[in-house]
């Protein structure tokens, strides 16, 4: 018997989160997210011990593309960076799900990252996003250059030492970086946006708005970014409004985003 051939976006489940607009959450994220380092953490929380586990063990692909020679914009291989994805288990067993209503239609997650080393974090915090924002940007005064930073790149730990009550998204397990691929090609699906950039092309809202009938590279974007935004969703997960690879379940991020009264992880055990 050959193998059932997969589903078409325009058809099925999935085209209706395709049709799901995602302004009206994003906007809400974006005024709830406010200050979400200083959120409480709920250390007596069953998950908050919730274990490290491989990506890849819950058949959930992908790469690190800080770990990695051709990964725009950086073209390098970041210091301290690893190949491994790690996140919690509860996040992968997510992610496994997503993976199983994707598969009718030939379609996977790809992660760019997962829990992130401290090194890779403080890098591109207190370097390489200043240094590239000074050469590009040579108007922004301190205030300004510092804002921007953070509008895309978590503080990270000075020396090294997370602060518990804390830590980055990327260092609680809690947080990964993703797009959806074709299973058996591994072509993306096109999101309007190359990961990392750091514009407002990169805003999950960006192509909402978009009312050019003609602009099918805005309409495809648009209706990628739905789909992975209301799959995400559906398992819990919540999103980055500036970053529409960043998701994230038990961060802190997380508990500001959804209202939950604590997150509940801290930094992740190793
Ligand atoms: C820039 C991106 N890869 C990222 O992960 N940003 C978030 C906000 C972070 O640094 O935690
Ligand atoms: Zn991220």
């Amino acid at each position: 018997m050959s193998p059932a051939r997969p589903l078409r976006l325009s058809d099925g489940p999935l085209a209706a989160l395709r049709a799901r607009p995602l302004a009206a959450e994003v906007a809400i994220a974006t005024a709830r997210k406010g200050d979400y380092r200083a959120h409480p953490i709920d250390q007596a929380h069953a998950l908050h011990a919730d274990p490290m586990v491989d990506l890849a063990e819950y058949g959930v692909a992908g790469a690190n593309h800080y770990h990695a020679t051709h990964n725009p914009p950086y073209h390098a291989d970041i210091t301290g960076s690893i190949p491994a994805l790690r996140a919690r288990r509860s996040v992968a067993q997510r992610l496994a799900r997503v993976n199983d209503r994707l598969a009718a239609y030939g379609l996977e997650i790809w992660v760019f990252d997962a829990w992130r080393p401290i090194a890779v974090q403080n890098h591109f915090h207190d370097h390489w996003m200043p240094d590239y924002l000074r050469r590009a940007r040579p108007e922004l005064d301190a205030a300004a250059l510092q804002a921007e930073v953070t509008r895309y790149w978590a503080k990270g730990a000075p020396g090294g030492r997370i602060d518990p009550a804390s830590p980055p998204p990327h260092a609680t397990g809690g947080a990964v970086d993703l797009t959806l691929r074709d299973s058996a090609s591994g072509a993306h699906l096109f999101m309007g946006s190359i990961f990392d950039d750091v514009t407002a092309l990169s805003n999950t809202d960006a192509f909402e708005a978009t009312d050019d009938a003609m602009s099918f590279s805005a309409l495809e974007a648009r209706d990628n970014r739905r789909l992975l935004f209301w799959l995400m969703a559906g398992e819990g997960l919540a999103n980055n409004p500036t970053e529409w690879w960043h998701f994230s379940h038990g961060d802190q991020m997380w508990a500001r985003i959804t209202g939950a009264r604590a997150a509940l992880f801290g930094p992740a055990p190793p």
